[in-house]
């Protein structure tokens, strides 16, 4: 059993200078295709639900779920997250449920809509963190708030998001801020907001740094060395994924996703964690609609989700390759949540930083 945290995993990350990608689930076939492909090239794994997976599947459901995939891959470090958390209720339930890590995204107000106040962020945030350090799992927060650079438009596309027009300020998380945030909540990993949102249509044409402020990341890493940083929105949207979802029968305009390149340098500015969704649904889809458009006498699900399966882990198995996830799994020793509880208690894991040590 090799249930282990996201603290630990992006500790060892950024000791070893890796990123790991953090791909969503909902079903059992997307959790079979992610471990399968983390096993193929021994990396570590973060599976994370949303609030619409844990309500699609069933809390018991994908409890229960885990528990089989780590019993299945007992040799393969597996993080269990929430992704966005919407409120402190819904983190504790989701630790409740044996995720050992979760996201309390307080840059929106409970209804996941709303952009919230400074202060909001903060109290709630830092309430999460109490609750989750008491047992040993991790938190990831969120400063700044996801949406186009380009329109100024949150992302309301996936249920979580944004409405309506946001300001340069919302979209663009503000380093002197993520360093008080950081040191006041004592998050163990942070999102922030740099130009990326989530879905296929990211940006209108190839992102350059007008409209992916990848600078801003590597602000916020010079004043925070030590924080573990998080891409969300960070599909890439590959050209020959959308040509093969067009070419089985699929209608998506061009669009135009976060370059591995550019999440490659984020790697070398503290990125840890990168929340990739979008392109495992592109590729899933793609090769059912393949299945079904050449045989429409088939009715056996078996016969298209095996496909699906095998598309979604060519892509998972490609980021942990691009992303230097790849070869690190067995160098890692899992640490049970009661221990990390006794660390975060003694406050060696309170966050670290680079003026402090400096001076001490
Ligand atoms: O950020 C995400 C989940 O939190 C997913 O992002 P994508 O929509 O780019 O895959
Ligand atoms: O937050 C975005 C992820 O892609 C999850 O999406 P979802 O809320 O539709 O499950
Ligand atoms: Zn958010
Ligand atoms: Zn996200």
């Amino acid at each position: 059993m090799a249930l282990i945290t996201l603290r630990q995993l992006l500790d060892h990350a950024a000791e070893h200078d890796y990123g790991v990608p953090a791909f969503n689930i909902n079903n059992m076939e997307q959790g079979l295709a992610v471990m399968e492909a983390a096993a193929s090239v021994d990396a570590p794994v973060i599976i994370q639900a949303s609030r619409g997976a844990r309500s699609y599947a069933n809390d018991i459901m994908l409890a229960k779920m885990i528990e089989a995939l780590a019993a299945i891959w007992p040799d393969t470090p597996l993080v269990m997250h929430l992704d966005h958390g919407n409120a402190e209720a819904t983190c504790a339930s989701a630790i409740r449920f044996g995720f050992t890590s979760v996201m309390m995204d307080g840059s929106l107000k409970a209804d996941g809509k709303t952009p919230a106040d400074y202060d909001y962020n903060v109290r709630v945030t830092r309430s999460v963190v109490d609750m989750a350090h008491w047992v040993g799992a991790s938190v990831e927060g969120e400063l700044g708030v996801l949406g186009s650079l380009e329109s100024g438009m949150g992302e309301k596309e996936d249920g979580h998001g944004a409405e309506g027009k946001l300001s340069h300020d919302q979209l663009l998380t503000d380093p002197a801020q993520a360093e008080d945030f950081v040191a006041r909540t004592k998050v163990d990993a942070l999102a922030i907001a740099m130009g990326t949102s989530h879905g296929a249509y990211k940006f209108s044409r190839k992102p350059d740094g007008a409209i992916l402020a990848m600078k801003v990341v590597e602000e916020i890493h010079r004043r925070l060395p030590s924080t573990h940083l998080v891409m969300h929105g960070s599909s890439s949207v590959p050209q020959d994924l959308q040509d093969a979802f067009n070419a089985a029968g699929g209608e998506m305009p061009q669009t135009w996703g976060v370059p591995v390149a550019e999440i490659q340098r984020g790697i070398k500015s503290g990125v840890r964690k990168i929340n990739i969704d979008t392109d495992n649904r592109i590729a899933m889809t793609a090769a059912i609609r393949g299945v079904l458009g050449k045989n429409k006498g088939e009715f056996d699900p078996r016969k298209y989700l095996k496909p699906a399966m095998e598309a979604m882990r060519a892509v998972c198995r490609q980021r942990y390759e691009e992303f230097g996830t790849a070869g690190q799994a067995s160098k890692i020793k899992p640490i049970p949540l009661s221990e990390m509880a006794k660390r975060y208690a003694s406050g060696a894991l309170d966050p670290q930083f680079a003026g402090k040590k400096a001076a001490e």
